[in-house]
């Protein structure tokens, strides 16, 4: 079956993914002051209310990427992923079903820990199921199934606006249910991860999924080799060293591992890339734009984000390696940003009619996150963060890193309305200021992962390794030099 069968798998949990961009792009919409009938049934709930059902989300996932790390671990990644689906189909369905508030936040809290769990879980899955040379293809599916879920949200916010009932917001809220209860139940016939399943001593089950995923008729030897691998890493982890959640820090490799996988989740929230997919409207309005034409921009815009996505994961990625793009997005990023309040500052306004300037800041923020944040950040973190932990801790410090990205979103998303109230264009530059931070922390502290299989990683981050030949078991001390070659291609 082989790699498009692998392929499959990881596309079909990016369900997951899709969810997660989905449920954060859909509630946007319902709660805004064109869903008439919800604002009706739910008699015109204050900013208070509002403030509650949009980030009850937030704190739910932030618990539920906290509670899948170990989950993952004992039960392993499919059964986690389903766990996740069948929360969300909970969680949705007291949503649409809501008959007053406390439903709605309840539903809303529900949701977000299953997607807190999913968004952990799913990119790790992938991850451990697919090939070091496109593992970041393959991974990197995750970042554009949630694009796609932004933007099929957008589309559905649209179109429901128009309806002249319940249905106007319940509809748009049922739409979750599908994809979660399809992810669950389809998960049922998908393999588990091979690296799992060796940690659980399920050795031929391991070998058979890694042939199913991996195989075709010439390369049987590298399907041999690669098991052999997971198998001596595996194994030589579980003699050696504990599975305490203190061992995320117990050495200095191990915490620069840590360390790196939360910088690339917080660096993510702090691209900026939250005031521009929940608060875009409030940007073009900033410009003088009104009505559908700043619905019809955002769909653009989420439209060229996920195609970007995609060319990005398929021809850059596992190319170029993560270190570059993720430099070069930071810097983009800041610009288009500088451009961005410069144009704010100049020729902005909600009364603003100045119609090139308009399309130039219109385009800035396309620009923005359409390509510098789809080809950097975007897809990356979920890449990376899944990649640099050994076996034994690696799903405690995935949910780490994703704790800190739900961390670093709710207080982004909490104080952007108050920053772009007050500091209006000048909000833009805190960014410019970020982005650049962003690009010297990748620069001086991150090491490059492409290519490495996940057995290789101790090398990389300068951890004691065993040369993953079969017929030398003797251990080493990474050198400078291996460290070298291995750590740092930038
Ligand atoms: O638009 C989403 C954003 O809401 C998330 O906070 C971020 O982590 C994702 O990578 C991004 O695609």
């Amino acid at each position: 079956m082989g790699l498009f069968f692998n392929f499959s798998v990881c596309l079909f949990s990016a369900l997951g993914s899709f969810l997660f961009g989905y449920d954060s792009g859909v509630i946007g919409s319902v709660v805004s002051k064109q869903f008439d009938q919800f604002q009706t049934f739910f008699h015109n709930p204050g900013p208070d209310i509002v403030g509650a059902i949009v980030s009850t989300f937030a704190g739910g996932c932030f618990f539920g990427a906290a509670t899948a790390g170990s989950l993952a671990t004992r039960i392993g990644r499919k059964r986690t992923i389903q766990i996740g689906a069948l929360i969300a189909v909970l969680g949705c369905s007291l949503q649409t079903g809501a008959r007053n508030v406390s439903y709605l936040i309840v539903g809303r809290l529900i949701a977000g820990f299953a997607i807190g769990c999913l968004s952990m879980v799913v990119p790790l899955y992938q991850s451990e199921i697919s090939p070091p040379e496109i593992r970041g293809f393959l991974t990197g599916l995750t970042q554009f199934m949630i694009s796609i879920g932004f933007l099929v949200a957008n589309w559905v916010g649209y179109g429901c606006q128009f309806l002249r009932n319940d249905a106007q917001w319940r509809v748009p809220l049922a739409i979750q249910i599908f994809p979660a209860a399809l992810l669950f139940l389809g998960m049922f016939i998908l393999p588990y991860s091979p690296r799992w399943l060796v940690e659980q001593g399920r050795h031929d089950e391991a070998l058979a999924v890694v042939q199913r995923l991996h195989g075709t008729e010439e390369n049987t030897e590298f399907i041999k080799l690669e098991f052999a691998e997971m198998l001596e890493q595996i194994q030589y982890e579980r003699e050696h060293y504990s599975t305490k959640f203190s061992d995320l820090w117990s050495t200095k490799p191990m915490l620069r591992r840590t360390l790196t996988g939360i910088a690339v989740q917080v660096c993510t929230q702090f691209t900026g890339i939250n005031v521009s997919s929940y608060f875009q409207p409030t940007l073009y309005a900033a410009l003088g734009l009104s009505g559908s034409k700043i619905l019809m921009i955002t769909g653009i815009n989420g439209a060229l984000g996920a195609i970007m996505t995609i060319i990005f994961i398929y021809f850059i990625l596992d190319r170029v390696g993560r270190k570059p793009p993720l430099i070069f997005g930071a810097i983009g990023m800041s610009i288009s940003l500088a451009v961005e309040a410069a144009i704010n500052a100049k020729w902005g306004g909600v009364d603003s009619t100045n119609h090139p300037a308009q399309t130039a800041g219109v385009a800035f923020i396309i620009i923005f996150s359409a390509l510098f944040f789809s080809c950097s950040f975007g897809p990356v973190s979920w890449v990376y963060q899944s990649e640099i932990f050994p076996m034994r801790i690696r799903a405690v410090g995935t949910a780490v890193c994703t704790c800190a990205n739900w961390a670093a979103n709710v207080l982004i998303s909490q104080v952007s309305p108050i920053g772009m109230a007050r500091l209006q264009y000048r909000f833009y530059i805190l960014f410019v200021v970020t982005n650049i931070a962003n690009a010297l922390i990748v620069f001086f502290f991150f090491p490059e992962t492409k290519g490495k299989s996940l057995e290789e990683m101790d090398a990389v981050f300068g951890d004691q390794v065993i040369p993953h030949a079969l017929e030398t078991k003797q251990v080493h001390n990474v050198t400078a030099e291996d460290e070298k070659s291995g750590g740092s291609d930038v």
